[in-house]
């Protein structure tokens, strides 16, 4: 029978998405399953992932999961195959994944979370009406404990994966909560989820996992290091035998502008003139005034991790050379404002968008010219890979997988006609600056700025070669622990 694994993890594309977690959690199963891998996915009730469940089955019930009754539902969405775990004094709440509607977390998240993980170690354990998993993928610190459970239980034979898509959460709770978790003494302690006199999960899952990935080769080398490595660059340089970078890739289905049925107008990389009628329609709806001048775009959390404090101080350079810009984002409250306030000062210029909206984002790569990522570290990033695919040149920093994607337009790559981006170096002031300056130039030379965006087109970064990693990867600790 074909390899089965449990997938773990807090988001899932398309039925709960705050960010690329979920893209990644929702199409990594449909590209394992050509390479002859059966994924299940294990993710919490949220409202709206039981709003979109349709038909379901009961497989387990839990009476006092960390004291409180829940079920385990099966079911199917698409090509999906999910396990949800249905648990309402966790999951049914108004507002987010991990907080209010304010945006604060909920002070029970480690509850919320060790029961998840709770319940996919006791899927790796006992099953599910006959199915059984082979191995265990657990994605960030909301999933990690997974790997502690099964390590300090029942089913530690089971080979489990951890893969870390943001090292910057970690999961870091109380000493207090250890009573509350449930796993034996011993688990507690530097081999355990014991970290600097508290509790860290991802940690945990580190430590107790046969396999860690991250999601792109260079970020896999940078969290080796003290600057990056934000406080666990110890214990991965102590596993790094284990660690493994995997670049995502895209659903190439979901993110096709020659099908696209979110933009104005389908397009090709043949055909870049249909691309006219999706600018129109984003000026529009930013209220931009339409002429040729280029339009950068931002589809991001607005934090510091994506750099949005740099963007936001270098708008005035941005205009002044003629660029106009559209920010769809929302995340830090002054930042949010900050935005807000440019596209008041610059009133045909600059457009903010607050808020998190799906269909306008594909309308933004095939209607924008160029896509700023000035971020500080980026595990791997998704949008600079759909504004390849879209013909919406990225701007990016070097940093982990961005420089492992876009291929910056100096003279030699040009001239080869491999360049597909604009990269600077490093994620400050001046270096956005020279970026953006730089784009403004490239993006003036019409058939050069074509052939760029032809180049980005064409590049492929579908999960094809990734998941045959994956498979890879996997098929290995499956044959170790048989
Ligand atoms: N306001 C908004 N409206 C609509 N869509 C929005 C949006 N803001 C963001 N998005 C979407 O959310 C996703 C963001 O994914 P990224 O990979 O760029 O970053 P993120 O930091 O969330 O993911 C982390 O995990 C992923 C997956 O491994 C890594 O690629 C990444 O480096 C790491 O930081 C994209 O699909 C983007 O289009």
């Amino acid at each position: 029978m074909a390899m089965q694994v449990l997938s773990v993890a807090s988001e899932i594309y398309p039925l709960i998405k705050t960010g690329g977690l979920a893209d990644v959690a929702g199409a990594l199963p449909g590209a394992l399953a050509e390479h002859g891998i059966g994924v299940r996915t294990l993710v919490p009730g949220y409202p709206s992932v039981l709003s979109k469940l349709g038909k379901t089955k009961t497989v387990r019930r839990y009476e006092a999961l960390f004291g409180a009754s829940a079920a385990l539902l099966a079911a199917k969405v698409g090509e999906l195959d999910l396990l949800v775990l249905d648990a309402p004094d966790f999951f049914k709440r108004e507002g987010g994944p991990y907080g209010d509607l304010s945006g604060t977390d909920w002070s029970d998240n480690w509850r919320r979370f060790a029961a998840l993980s709770r319940v996919g170690a006791d899927i790796a354990e006992d099953g599910v009406k006959g199915w059984r998993p082979d191995l265990v993928h657990a994605h960030d610190w909301q999933a990690a404990m997974t790997a502690a459970y099964m390590r300090f239980g029942p089913a530690h034979r089971v080979p489990k994966v951890v893969t870390i898509h943001n090292l910057a959460f970690q999961g870091r709770f109380g000493a207090d909560v250890f009573a509350g978790l449930g796993l034996p003494p011993e688990a507690w302690g530097m081999d355990g989820v014991e970290y600097y006199g508290g509790i860290g999960y991802l940690k945990a899952g580190l430590v107790s996992a046969d396999a860690i990935t991250t999601v792109s080769p260079t970020y896999a080398d940078e969290i080796r290091s003290p600057t990056q490595g934000m406080g666990l660059d110890g214990l991965i340089n102590g596993r790094a035998d284990r660690l493994h970078g995997i670049l995502n890739g895209i659903d190439t289905a979901i993110w096709d502008p020659a099908a696209d049925e979110l933009i104005a107008r389908r397009y090709t990389s043949r055909a870049l003139g249909g691309r006219a009628a999706n600018r129109r329609a984003l000026e529009k709806h930013f209220r931009l005034d339409r002429d040729d001048a280029p339009i950068f775009i931002i589809v991001s959390r607005l934090t510091w991790q994506k750099g949005m404090d740099l963007v936001a101080d270098a708008i005035d350079h941005l205009v002044g050379l003629g660029g106009k810009l559209a920010v769809l984002g929302a995340g830090d409250h002054p930042l949010e404002g900050a935005f807000l306030s440019a596209a008041e000062r610059h009133r045909g210029r600059v457009g903010a968008h607050i808020g998190y909206d799906e269909p306008l984002s594909h309308l933004m790569q095939a209607g924008g010219d160029a896509i700023l990522i000035p971020s500080r570290f980026e595990p791997c990033g998704l949008t600079q890979l759909y504004g390849l695919r879209y013909g919406c040149v990225p701007v990016v920093a070097r940093v982990g997988g961005l420089a492992d994607t876009v291929i910056d337009a100096n003279e030699a790559a040009v001239g080869a006609g491999v360049a597909t981006g604009v990269v600077f170096a490093p994620s400050d002031p001046l270096a956005l600056h020279g970026g953006i300056a730089r784009t403004i130039r490239l993006h003036g030379d019409k058939a050069g700025w074509q052939a760029m965006q032809r180049a980005g087109m064409r590049s492929d970064f579908s999960w094809t070669h990734s998941a045959a990693q994956y498979a890879g990867l996997f098929r290995s600790l499956v044959q170790g622990a048989a």
